[in-house]
């Protein structure tokens, strides 16, 4: 075990893009966790899709031995936490077991709102933030300027912010230096009885579920007995370990030290993120940390598998997805239009998307999703109060006294010379402004907002009224009454249920009308006319008209070009992978989820 005062655990809060995971690798290389050649891949996004999209999704973590210019050697535990705001809960769990995190700002962008509001909680919680300017190497690095934006928003000393670039090495022992300064070590009774918070589960195949932990107090160690709080079920611990990054075994984790455990549990809402794990022994009276919370999905659609052969294996599929992914929700649905699905609950689009493409790139299976919904509350003329996240599922108009919508807090940050556009963005979602602040370069905005109108396309939308320079976080706040109604689509006069949406009733007329233009670009001519409706109860709203294909789509290839006719039809052939046979019409995929295309 190793004397507490040479640990220091700590997280990287940093905006994507800025440089965290090169920057940790960089640490990995210094301490000579592993060769050069391991050192090619970024080893810490260690899932194939997260390394395509340069995203990092699941937490995780290295232990390494580094040797101070002091002349000690000391532990660093670096605990990685997720860059997207969908995975904030996560982010917040990791940094409880730290005693202090990096703020690794880009010295060209400055500081953005998700490094804020994670900062914010690194404070909140007694954590030490130690400010970086990376990218230093980059002609563009102002780190004046950003020191003093970093003093400014986040209200932290900066000014002798180590300088560094992570890309050349530049700087980079001397952020290990000054974070052994001043992170704190970790405190905690070693005589204790055992008391680790879970900061990560995964699923492994052949070992069950592997948590990440840190131990508060205590000792744990293989052979153990121990309890997972929550559930109140009793567990041997198999295997007590540190990553190296590569998992290795060192049968016990002293107080303040992270690693990892295998207790035998099957099922990772058997072990979720955020609970603690305690001696059986000492179980009634060692008590949770505070702080858990179970997660809830946020936004929910319906996916459907194009050929409804695939049905089963789709089930399959999402029974393993959901091993690893403890926030991911599934539930049978059955859409008149559709046929057989499920009703999946996602964190946010990002999650949305990511589960999406594994379901489509790892299992191959074609899909069909609704648009997204989030969850409305309804109280019925009864008195029940009932939620709702599928909007034809809605009750009857007669039966409902009220509607709630979700309400989120969101904070953005955009430089002055944009804020014009993005409060005009702000109130054309409806939102209602409860702060302002105005800093060195940049405007603090705080909004209450429907969720509805910001989990769709709101932070693409803030981006492209800010040239890109605004940045957005924000959080659930409340549910609040809300005249909502229920717009119907139909097909040649059939309401499709997989097409309905619950929206604002004042922006209904005007959503009706833009969903369907929108969809009279997505749903190809075919060999009759196709109308389409947008209706509000029984009143049409909007109506156009898909014309009749009059030729062959082949009837350009004259003569004896085969192989150009080929590849036209074979073209055709994959379009139709994707397209969805409503009664006579062939509707594709796109024309499903239209309400995320409509030009605003
Ligand atoms: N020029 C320069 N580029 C850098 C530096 N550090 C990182 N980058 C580049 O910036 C991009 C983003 O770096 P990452 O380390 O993946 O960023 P991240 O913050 O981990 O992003 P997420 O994993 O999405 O949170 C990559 O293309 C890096 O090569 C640096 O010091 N200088």
């Amino acid at each position: 075990m190793t004397e507490l005062s040479r640990i220091r655990n700590f997280s990287i809060i940093a905006h994507i893009d800025h440089g965290k995971s090169t920057l940790a690798d960089r640490f990995i290389q210094v301490c000579g966790g592993l060769t050069n050649r391991e050192m090619a891949e970024q080893v810490l996004d260690s899932m194939d899709l997260e390394r395509e999209r340069g995203i990092t999704i699941k937490a995780q973590s290295v232990t390494l031995n580094y040797k101070a210019r002091d002349g000690v050697e000391y532990k660093l535990n670096f605990i990685d936490t997720p860059g997207h705001v969908d995975f904030s809960y996560e982010v917040s769990r990791s940094l409880f077991a730290c005693e202090g995190a990096l703020l690794v700002v880009d010295a060209g962008q400055g500081v953005e709102a998700q490094s804020v509001a994670n900062c914010y909680t690194a404070i909140e919680q007694g954590l030490e933030v130690v400010p970086v300017l990376n990218k230093m190497d980059l002609p563009q690095a102002e780190p004046d300027r950003v020191s003093q934006e970093i003093e400014d928003i986040i209200g932290i000393e900066a000014t002798d912010a180590v300088r560094c670039s992570a890309k050349s090495g530049m700087g980079v022992e001397d952020v290990l230096e000054d974070l052994i300064k001043r992170i704190p070590p970790p405190e905690g009774d070693e005589n204790a009885p055992l008391q680790a918070l879970i900061i990560d589960s995964w699923f492994d195949n052949y070992l069950g579920v592997v948590s990440l932990v840190r131990v508060r107090q205590g000792v744990l160690r293989k052979g153990d007995k121990i309890q997972i709080k929550s559930t109140g079920k009793a567990w041997n611990a198999d295997k007590v370990g540190i990553f190296t990054p590569k998992p290795t075994e060192t049968g016990e984790l002293g107080t303040g030290e992270v690693g990892f455990v295998v207790a035998g549990i099957k099922d990772i809402h058997g072990a979720p993120v955020g609970d603690t794990i305690v001696s059986n022994k000492f179980a009634d009276e060692t008590p949770q940390i505070p702080g858990f919370k179970k997660v809830k999905p946020q936004v929910y659609a319906g996916l459907f598998p194009v050929s409804s052969d695939d049905y089963e294996e789709f089930r399959d599929a999402l029974s393993k997805l959901t091993l690893n992914d403890a926030s991911l929700f599934f539930e049978p649905e059955n859409s008149d239009a559709l046929g057989f699905g499920f009703r999946c609950g996602f964190l946010g689009m990002l999650h949305m998307e990511i589960i999406q493409e594994r379901l489509e790139r790892e299992y191959n299976i074609d899909l069909i999703t609704t648009a997204p919904t989030v969850v409305y509350e309804v109280v019925t003329r009864n008195g029940e109060t009932i939620t709702v996240s599928n909007p034809s599922s809605l009750p009857d108009v007669g039966s409902i006294e009220e509607m709630r919508e979700p309400i989120v807090e969101a904070s953005i940050l955009v430089p002055q010379e944009y804020l014009g556009n993005v409060i005009a963005l702000c109130e054309e979602k409806r939102g209602v402004q409860t702060n302002m602040l105005f800093l060195a370069n940049q405007v603090q905005l705080t909004y209450e907002l429907p969720m509805a109108e910001v989990v769709l396309d709101f932070f693409d939308r803030i981006k492209s009224a800010s040239r890109g320079f605004a940045s957005l976080d924000y959080h659930f706040k409340r549910f609040q009454t809300a005249n909502l109604v229920r717009l119907d689509v139909l097909i040649n006069g059939e309401r499709v249920d997989a097409l309905a949406l619950i929206v604002h009733r004042e922006q209904s007329h005007y959503r009706g009308r833009a969903l369907i233009d929108k969809m009279k670009e997505l749903i190809p001519r075919q060999m009759f006319d196709i109308a389409i409706q947008a209706s509000i109860g029984n009143q049409v709203v909007a109506r156009v008209t898909v014309k009749a294909l009059r030729k062959n789509v082949t009837a350009k290839c004259y003569g004896g070009d085969v192989s150009r006719k080929k590849k036209l039809l074979q073209k055709q052939k994959e379009g139709k992978k994707r397209m969805k046979q409503l009664g006579n019409v062939e509707v594709p995929q796109e024309a499903f989820l239209a309400v995320l295309k409509v030009d605003n």
